[in-house]
């Protein structure tokens, strides 16, 4: 972590307390304001990760318009600053206030050390993750420009396609439906030396089996009955750019050995020629298939499968990537907005939540989906539950054992994504033992993180 990213300011107006937390959060870089216009200073010579505040400031020590008046000038001025806010005893409607307006997280009074300190060295994580990814975006100038995700799944897509993508290796992408394939194949190209040739896609499951081999090779004139003249396949297409094979575990046995050929040749003769034509096109495939299974089931090659498979990128669903599901939804919201002209700026805490505990089966389209029609369906500023219609966009389960199952096993990813994988932090966050913890990482197949502490 940077000397910036040490940075701790505490808004606090009483003494007693402002020295207790200056004692608590010791090995942070702590500054202390006990008003606004101090804390604004503070914050605009520090560049504090963190802000740890109090609701109720001077002059409106016993009320909260000064503290909401802070949270709104702080974000104005930082709007990566995660503030954590100290509310009353019990003074639920506020806390939940605060987060409707930007805060990241709360903390009531009486003041749990413990959990605070939990709580606040997330924040710090937090605000380090998606430092990381903001670099690693500019890094790649527009590249990774629109592709939303902090996750460390994400990044660690992100670091493998910036290593790849110079390469003229073929790329196999693997993930769900909507978990942004594609979004990752357009990545690749435009991080490559081919980013000024032509990017074509086609999607081997849309097109009849019959119609698929003129349509990635071509055909001459009068090769078959209705073929008026000579076409280039997609795979001419895409010459000096990049062709991407979707659903290529969809693609018809017969056609496979011809796209092998290809692959090992780099020359296409189109249906009905006699010519065999060079071409320089660098392949990715795409699918949401388990290939070694449709192996095992005599539906795909295996010389293929290796051919296609030099590097293989998994993109996880967007269950396991929990801590990207709001900041997708905020990207989401924010493009629906601007597309439809709606001052739409947020979403209730309420609706926040549910989108966060929703399955998503559709993945990443799905969530943008539901949130385009939100805006389009939004009566205020804010997108309520009501208006985002998860039932039916998520497909209610009835399984109870599996709701449950399922709900645990992202409560488990979120916690991993906000600890940063420290496992005390993570079981911290859980209420359990770090021996539960390790019984339910390994009864969800979860990965422990490499640092564990
Ligand atoms: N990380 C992301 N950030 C922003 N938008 C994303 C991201 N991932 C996916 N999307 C958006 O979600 C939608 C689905 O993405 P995409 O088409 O790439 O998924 P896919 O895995 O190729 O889906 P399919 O398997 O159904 O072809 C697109 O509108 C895309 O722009």
């Amino acid at each position: 972590m940077s000397q910036k990213q040490r940075c701790l300011l505490i808004v606090e107006d009483d003494v007693g307390l402002q020295r207790q937390l200056r004692w608590s959060f010791e090995d942070y870089d702590v500054v202390m304001a006990g008003d606004r216009p101090t804390a604004l200073a503070l914050l605009r010579r520090h560049e504090p990760a963190v802000v740890l505040q109090d609701l109720g400031l001077p002059p409106d020590a016993t009320g909260t318009t000064e503290g909401f008046a802070t949270i709104a000038e702080i974000l104005q001025d930082a709007p990566h600053t995660k503030i954590v806010v100290v509310t009353g005893n019990g003074d639920r409607d506020n806390a939940v206030k605060s987060i409707g307006c930007g805060a990241y997280d709360f903390c009531s009074k009486p003041l749990e050390l413990e959990v605070l300190r939990l709580i606040v060295d997330r924040a710090f994580r937090v605000h380090e993750l998606e430092a990381e990814n903001r670099k690693l975006r500019s890094q790649s100038s527009t590249v990774l420009e629109g592709i939303i995700g902090s996750s460390e799944a994400m990044l660690d897509a992100y670091r493998l396609i910036e290593k790849v993508s110079p390469s003229s290796a073929t790329v196999l992408l693997l993930g769900e439906t909507g978990t942004g394939k594609e979004v990752f194949a357009r990545a690749v190209h435009r991080l490559s030396t081919r980013r000024d040739g032509p990017f074509v896609a086609i999607n081997c499951a849309a097109i009849p089996e019959t119609l698929l081999e003129a349509e990635l090779f071509g055909h001459e004139k009068g090769a078959y009955t209705g073929a008026h003249k000579q076409t280039r396949g997609k795979i001419e297409l895409a010459v000096n750019g990049t062709l991407l094979l979707d659903e290529i575990g969809d693609m018809p046995f017969a056609l496979q050995a011809k796209l092998l050929r290809f692959l090992e040749e780099r020359v296409v003769e189109r249906i009905g020629g006699r010519e065999l034509i060079p071409v320089d096109v660098r392949i990715i495939c795409a699918t949401h298939q388990d290939l070694p299974a449709l192996i095992s089931a005599g539906r795909f090659r295996e010389d293929l499968f290796y051919r296609v498979s030099e590097v293989t990128i998994r993109l996880p669903p967007l269950r396991e990537r929990a801590g990207d599901i709001a900041p997708l939804a905020r990207h989401f919201l924010e493009q629906a907005a601007s597309r439809h002209g709606r001052a739409v700026h947020g979403f209730t805490a309420k609706a926040l939540k549910a989108i966060e505990a929703s399955p998503w089966r559709g993945n990443v389209r799905e969530l943008e989906n539901a949130v385009n029609s939100a805006v389009i369906m939004a009566d205020g500023k804010q997108i309520d539950l009501e208006e985002l219609r998860l039932g039916a966009a998520g497909g209610d389960i009835l399984d109870l054992r599996q709701v449950r199952n399922d709900a645990e096993k992202r409560a488990i990813q979120r916690a991993l994504t906000q600890a940063g994988g420290n496992l005390s932090h993570v079981a911290g966050l859980l209420g359990i033992s770090r021996p539960t913890l390790y019984d339910l990482l390994d009864k969800h197949g979860l990965k422990k993180p490499a640092d564990a502490d």
